[in-house]
């Protein structure tokens, strides 16, 4: 274990009966770090989490916190304060009574309870509403409440589901710069759950994506957005174009993989790439890194003749949708002036290309 590992999963396992919720799952959350965990609906992401919290003991494994095993500890008589952020609020309770309940429990006295929890509710811009009782709130405003009553006490890990999920768009975004700073500020270690892409990699330093119960990739959002490791995660960001065929080349820093749409290069120094020779694999190439032309460019690039199928705009960037002669989706994102000299209309003819540096091998599983 990694000293400066605030957590880490040995092998662990969660069964529910029959069914294996997590697979062996081994990895660490290091002290202060922000460690988002994403994945599709029912991957394991609340098992996993729910097991940190002590609220469901692994099948198998252990899972250490600060060196020691807790498996078998209930959440309240460990050392470290962990905190389970998606509890029900106290409906006999008004907002501010919420936020100083834990600081009660703990024997802080009066004066001190109720400035601490001040502090907190101006900090999650819900001070308005500290004399209100929990029915009268809002679902946003009730995740504010439980988010201020977590960090009120201060633990050195907050466990969070979804703590955004009933905010509109515009005060989710302003929440995820608020978390970010509160976290690098006070250095709480956050775990944290979420269906949102743009909320785990806006505020994680590392991102866990998970299919069906196991990790597919674990790393920073730079990393995994980049150099996706599988299928399942290209796929899973969209933010790709992905093609599948059979290596037929490698060698000299470079690989060739034969694909219905004809044979694309790439430029490859990993030496997975050899391993790979005679096997089907995956191209995947950013849609930001994915161009269009009016004609065939020359030079060490990779063309498809594609047609265009539709277009959508959001803010600066537009994302254009095309389709090869055998109906396989290309995505191209740029900016309106990458895109401006280019005939844009549906129907449109077009090549769509990258460069050889820009595709990213990964074996199909
Ligand atoms: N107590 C339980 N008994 C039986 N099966 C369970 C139990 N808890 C969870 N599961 C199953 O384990 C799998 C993982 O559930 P989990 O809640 O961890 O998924 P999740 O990734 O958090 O999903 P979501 O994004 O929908 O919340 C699911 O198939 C779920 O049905």
């Amino acid at each position: 274990m990694n000293k400066n590992a605030l957590v880490s999963f040995e092998g662990v396992v969660k069964r529910f009966g029959e069914f294996v919720a997590v697979q062996r799952m081994d990895f660490e959350i290091g002290k202060g770090e922000f460690l988002a965990i994403m994945g599709s609906s029912g991957c394991g992401k609340t098992t996993t989490l729910r097991m940190l919290a002590g609220l469901e003991a692994p099948s198998e494994g252990v899972i250490r916190l600060s060196g020691k095993p807790i498996n078998d500890l209930p959440t309240w008589s460990r050392d470290t304060p962990m905190v389970w952020q998606s509890l029900a609020l106290f409906p006999f309770l008004n907002v501010i009574e919420n936020v100083e309940f834990a600081l009660k429990m703990r024997g802080v006295g009066k004066a001190e309870r109720r400035r601490r929890a001040e502090q907190w509710l101006d900090r999650m811009q819900i001070s308005e509403f500290a004399g209100r009782n929990i029915s009268q709130l809002s679902g946003g405003q009730r995740q504010r409440v439980a988010l201020a009553r977590s960090l009120v006490v201060e633990p050195e890990i907050l466990l969070l589901d979804e703590p955004l999920s009933a905010l509109d768009a515009a005060l989710k975004v302003r929440m995820q710069s608020v978390l970010k700073n509160l976290q690098r500020e006070t250095g709480i270690t956050f775990v944290y759950v979420t269906h949102s892409q743009s909320e785990a990699f806006s505020m994680a330093d590392r991102v866990v994506i998970m299919s069906r119960g196991k990790i597919e990739q674990i790393g920073t959002p730079q990393e995994i957005y980049r150099t996706p490791r599988t299928r399942f995660v290209a796929n899973f960001l969209g933010s790709s174009n992905i093609f599948t065929g059979n290596v037929v080349e490698t060698g000299d820093g470079r690989a060739t993989l034969e694909t219905p749409m004809g044979a694309f290069g790439l430029v490859s120094s990993e030496q997975s790439t050899r391993a790979l020779m005679g096997r089907t694999a995956t191209l995947t190439v950013l849609d930001t890194k994915t161009n269009l032309s009016r004609t065939m460019p020359t030079g060490r690039v990779n063309a498809v003749p594609v047609r265009m199928i539709g277009e959508e705009f959001i803010g600066a960037t537009a994302t254009i949708y095309l389709e090869t002669g055998d109906g396989h989706e290309i995505r191209v994102q740029k900016s309106h002036e990458e895109l401006a000299s280019l005939p844009l209309q549906i129907g449109q003819e077009l090549v769509a290309y990258w460069n050889e540096e820009d595709g990213h091998l990964v074996p199909e599983e």
